[in-house]
C-alpha cells in the first residue's frame, strides 16, 4: 500500500472531496477514470457506427424496415420531449442524446471525437444516477442505440427539432472577440480594429452556422486590470442587465495565446467578472485563445518551445487564476485555440486549421453545443443544486489507512544497536575471509579469452563471478568493522580531535544542475556553484526550470544536516522549502536516534504541507534486542492535519534465524476524528546465500486492515533471483479479499538480447491481434 506521503502527492487536495458527481466539464478523478475505461469501449462502438454509416450510405445492409422502426422510435422520443405537459426528465435526456448526435453529424464532427464521447457518457451517467435515486427501473438509452437513432433520423431528413445557441463573448479589448464572430459566420458582421477599441456598445449578431441558429452577444472590450476596474465594472454591469431576461447558453472568455508573461496581471479582472456575474458564469465558459498560429517563444535551450507545451502552460496559468477567482479547484473549463488571421492555414476541405492540424471553427461549435446540452441536462436533472463548492483552502479528510501504513512501515534510521544497520544482520566476525585465501588468478585479454573453448569460457566467467561475490562480501565486512570502530572511537573522542578529523576532509564540488545551451544570465546554473564542505549543514538552492521567481534565481531551499552529537546520539534534519508568489510548501524530516546497550530509541518530527494545510507527525519508536535472534519494538505517533488530530500505536517483532531467514510481524491502530482503523502484517523472508551483496530473496506476506466496519485481507508473494550470471528475474504477485490483485514479472539481462526480441515480438503480436479485432468489429 502507498504510504501517506505518496497518497498526498497523488491526490491533489480537494479533488477527492467532491461529494457529488457534476457532469459538465468539471474534473472528477473517479469519473475521469471511469470515462477513460468507458471511452475506450466507445471508441470501438464508434468505429462500428462509422462503418454502419458507410454501409447505409451504400444501401447494402440496413434494412429499410429496421430504419423505419428506428425513425419512429426516435420521432416518438422527440415528440415526447416537445410535449411540455408530459415531461419525464429521463426521457428528455434521451432526446438530448439523440439531438446532440444529430448536431454533431451536421457540423461534420466524428461521433468518436473525445468531446462527443464525454458528453454522451456524462448524459448517460446522469440518467443512471437520477434513475437510481428515484428507483426507476427504466433502462437508459444506450450510447450505441442513440447513435443509430440519430443516424436514422438525419438520413430520413426529419427536421423535427429546433436548436439554437446564444453565446456571450467577454474579454479584454483587442483580443479578437469580434474577429472570431466574423470568422464563425465567414463574413464581416461586426467591425474589428487593429488600433482602437472597436466594439462601442453591446450588440447582438444573429445568423446561421451549419444549419444552427446562433446569436452572439458581442461586448465592449474590457481594459487591462490596472486602474480600470471602475470602467470594467460599468461594462460588466451593463452586460449583466442585458442578459438578465435571456441568459446565454455559453460564454466565451477570450485571451491571446501569444501574450505571455510569467506573472498573470489580469487576476483582478477575473475576480471582477466573478463578483459581477457570480461564480456560476464559469460553469458554462469556454476559454478561447486567439492568435494561435503566432510564432512560439524561445525556451531555456534557445529553441522554440513545443506547441503543446506552450499551450499547456498558458491555459494552465489562466485556469489556475480562474480557480482562485471562484475558490474552486475542480472547475476544468474547455479550451479552444483560434486563429482569425485571413492567411490562416486551411485543410483540403477549406477549413481553417491550427499548427496542430485542428479545424478550430467546428471544434468551437462542438464545444458550444456540448456546453449547452450539458447545461440543459444539468438544470433538467437539477444537478447544479447539488454541486458543492469546495474552497481551495478547505482541508480534506486524510486517509487513515495510509497514515497507518506509514506508521507500520519500518523506519530506516541509519543507526543500529551494535554498530550495524539494525535491519541487517551482521556476518559473524569469525567467518574466515575466503577471498584472501583464494589462489591468484590471471585475467585474460580479449584475444586470449576468444581462444578458449565454450566450456572453458563458462568456467572462467563462473570463477570471476565467484571471486566478485567474495570480494563484495569482504568489502561489506570491512565497512561494518569501520562503522563499529568509528562508533567506539567517537564515544571517547574529544571536541578538538573531532575538529582535527573534520578539517582533514576535502571540499568537494557538488554536481551541477543541467546548464541550458544558450547563455541566460537569469539562469541560476550560470551563476552558482555549490560546494560540499566540512560543515554538517548542507544548504542548496532548489531550481525549477518552470519556476516563476527568476529575479531571485531559485524557487526553494533544501537543507541537510546530520551530526553525531555523542557516540550513541545522532541528530539529523532534511527538508525542502519552496515558495512563490502564491504557494508555499515545506517538507522536512528531522529525527534523533539514541542507542543504549541493546535498545534503540528513535524520535522524529515530519512536517509536510498538503494544499494550505500543514501536516505534522511526531513519532517515537523503541526497539530492543531481547534475544540474539529476536528484537521487539513499539511506536507511537501523533499526527495533526489542519485541525484534526490522529493518534497511532504499533507493536512489532522480528525474528532472525541465521543470516538468511527473517520473520517480521506487526500490528497497529490509528484513531482520530471519530474514526479508527486497525491493521497488521506478517512477513517471512528467505534470503539468498550471498545476502546482502546479491539481493536474492523470497518473501511471503499476509496482511489485514479494518476501516469503517470493513475488513480487507491480503496476501503477497515476491521473489528476486539471478538466472545464471547475467540475468535477474523478479516476480511479484498480490491479491486481496476484494478480488483485487496484481502480478508482475520482470526480467533484466545484460546479454541474451534474444529475450528483448521475444518481448518485442510479443508486443507486436498483441498490437496486431488488437488491430485485427477492431477490423473484425468494423466488418460485423
Ligand atoms: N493574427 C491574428 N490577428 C487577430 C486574431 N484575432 C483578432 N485579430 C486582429 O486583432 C485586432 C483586434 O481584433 P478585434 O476583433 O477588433 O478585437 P476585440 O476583442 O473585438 O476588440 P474590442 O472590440 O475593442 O473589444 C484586429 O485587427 C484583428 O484582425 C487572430 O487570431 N490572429
Amino acid at each position: 500500500m502507498m504510504n501517506f506521503k505518496e497518497w498526498l502527492s497523488c491526490h491533489s487536495i480537494s479533488k477527492s472531496l467532491l461529494s457529488t458527481r457534476p457532469f459538465s466539464f468539471f474534473y472528477d478523478e473517479s469519473s475521469e477514470r471511469e470515462f477513460r475505461h468507458h471511452g475506450t469501449m466507445d471508441m470501438v462502438t464508434g468505429a462500428a457506427i462509422s462503418s454502419e454509416r458507410t454501409l447505409s450510405e451504400n444501401q447494402v445492409n440496413v434494412s429499410s424496415a429496421h430504419e423505419q422502426s428506428l425513425v419512429t422510435e426516435a420521432s416518438a422520443l422527440a415528440q415526447y420531449n416537445s410535449n411540455k405537459g408530459n415531461k419525464d426528465p429521463l426521457t428528455q435526456v434521451e432526446a438530448f442524446q439523440i439531438s446532440f448526435l444529430r448536431l454533431v453529424q451536421r457540423i461534420g464532427q466524428s461521433p468518436a471525437n473525445p468531446v462527443v464521447l464525454q458528453v454522451l457518457y456524462r448524459l448517460e451517467l446522469a440518467s443512471l444516477i437520477r434513475a437510481a435515486e428515484s428507483n426507476v427501473k427504466k433502462p437508459g438509452l444506450k450510447i450505441d442505440k442513440a447513435r443509430a437513432l440519430a443516424l436514422a433520423l438525419e438520413e430520413s431528413g426529419h427536421d423535427d427539432f429546433d436548436f439554437s445557441l446564444k453565446i456571450l463573448v467577454l474579454g479584454k479589448t483587442g483580443v479578437g472577440k469580434s474577429a472570431t464572430v466574423n470568422s464563425l459566420f465567414d463574413e464581416a458582421k461586426v467591425t474589428t480594429n487593429a488600433f482602437r477599441p472597436s466594439t462601442k456598445g453591446i450588440q447582438q449578431v444573429v445568423g446561421t452556422i451549419k444549419g444552427i441558429k446562433v446569436t452572439f452577444i458581442d461586448t465592449p472590450g474590457l481594459l487591462p486590470s490596472n486602474n480600470n476596474q471602475r470602467r470594467n465594472r460599468k461594462i460588466l454591469i451593463e452586460v449583466r442587465k442585458f442578459i438578465r431576461k435571456s441568459p446565454p447558453d455559453v460564454v466565451l472568455y477570450f485571451e491571446r495565446l501569444d501574450f505571455y508573461d510569467r506573472v498573470y496581471y489580469d487576476f483582478p479582472l477575473l475576480k471582477l467578472i466573478t463578483n459581477v456575474f457570480g461564480s456560476s458564469i464559469w460553469f458554462n465558459t469556454i476559454l478561447v485563445m486567439t492568435h494561435s498560429s503566432s510564432p512560439l517563444p524561445e525556451g531555456m535551450d534557445g529553441y522554440p518551445v513545443s506547441y503543446e507545451e506552450f499551450v499547456g502552460q498558458r491555459t494552465k496559468l489562466l485556469q489556475s487564476y480562474i480557480h482562485q477567482a471562484v475558490s474552486n479547484t475542480q472547475l476544468e473549463n474547455p479550451v479552444l485555440l483560434a486563429e482569425n488571421h485571413p492567411m490562416c492555414m486551411k485543410n483540403s476541405k477549406g477549413e481553417k486549421v491550427l499548427p496542430n492540424g485542428q479545424a478550430w471553427l467546428s471544434q468551437l461549435l462542438l464545444l458550444s453545443i456540448s456546453t449547452k446540452v450539458l447545461g440543459d441536462a444539468n438544470s433538467l436533472l437539477k444537478f447544479q443544486n447539488s454541486f458543492q463548492f469546495v474552497k481551495s483552502d478547505s482541508i480534506r479528510q486524510p486517509s487513515l489507512p495510509h497514515l497507518l501504513s506509514s506508521l507500520l512501515q519500518p523506519r530506516s534510521t541509519g543507526t543500529s544497536i551494535d554498530g550495524n544497520d539494525f535491519q541487517v544482520d551482521d556476518l559473524s566476525d569469525g567467518e574466515e575471509d575466503e577471498y584472501d585465501q583464494l589462489p591468484p588468478i590471471r585475467i585474460l585479454t580479449k584475444a586470449q579469452y576468444q581462444q578458449l573453448s565454450r566450456l572453458q569460457k563458462n568456467a572462467y566467467l563462473d570463477e570471476l563471478d565467484y571471486r566478485e561475490t567474495l570480494y563484495l562480501k569482504k568489502q561489506w565486512r570491512a565497512e561494518i568493522r569501520r562503522n563499529k570502530e568509528s562508533m567506539l572511537s567517537n564515544s571517547g573522542a574529544s571536541e578538538s580531535s573531532e575538529y582535527e578529523n573534520s578539517s582533514s576532509h576535502e571540499v568537494v564540488q557538488l554536481p551541477d544542475m543541467a546548464i541550458p545551451l544558450s547563455f541566460d544570465s537569469n539562469c541560476p546554473s550560470h551563476r552558482y556553484r555549490c560546494l560540499l564542505g566540512t560543515n554538517e549543514w548542507l544548504l542548496r538552492p532548489v531550481v525549477d526550470s518552470q519556476g516563476w521567481d527568476h529575479d531571485v534565481c531559485f524557487d526553494g531551499i533544501s537543507l541537510d544536516f546530520s551530526k553525531q552529537i555523542k557516540g550513541n546520539l545522532t541528530a539529523s534534519v532534511a527538508g525542502q522549502m519552496r515558495k512563490d508568489k502564491v504557494d508555499f510548501s515545506i517538507q522536512s524530516d528531522s529525527g534523533v536516534n539514541f542507542v543504549h546497550g541493546k535498545c534503540l530509541f528513535v524520535s522524529s518530527l515530519d512536517i509536510l504541507t498538503a494544499g494550505k494545510a500543514l501536516v505534522c507527525t511526531f513519532r517515537g519508536d523503541v526497539k530492543f534486542k531481547n534475544l540474539n535472534c529476536n528484537s521487539t519494538g513499539c511506536g507511537l505517533s501523533l499526527t495533526s492535519f489542519g485541525k484534526m488530530h490522529f493518534i497511532g500505536a504499533k507493536l512489532e517483532d522480528s525474528i532472525s534465524l541465521g543470516r538468511r531467514f527473517k520473520l517480521v510481524a506487526n500490528t497497529g491502530c490509528l484513531v482520530g476524528n471519530s474514526q479508527e482503523t486497525y491493521g497488521g502484517s506478517v512477513e517471512a523472508t528467505i534470503r539468498g546465500k550471498d545476502f546482502p551483496v546479491r539481493d536474492e530473496k523470497v518473501t511471503v506476506a499476509a496482511n489485514f486492515l479494518t476501516y469503517d466496519k470493513d475488513m480487507v485481507l491480503g496476501g503477497s508473494f515476491q521473489t528476486d533471483f539471478r538466472v545464471g550470471r547475467v540475468a535477474k528475474m523478479s516476480l511479484n504477485a498480490n491479491m486481496n479479499s476484494r478480488s483485487l490483485g496484481q502480478i508482475s514479472f520482470k526480467v533484466s539481462t545484460s546479454e541474451h538480447f534474444e529475450l528483448g526480441l521475444i518481448t518485442a515480438v510479443s508486443l507486436i503480436q498483441a498490437l496486431f491481434h488488437k488491430r485485427n479485432k477492431s477490423h473484425e468489429w468494423e466488418k460485423t
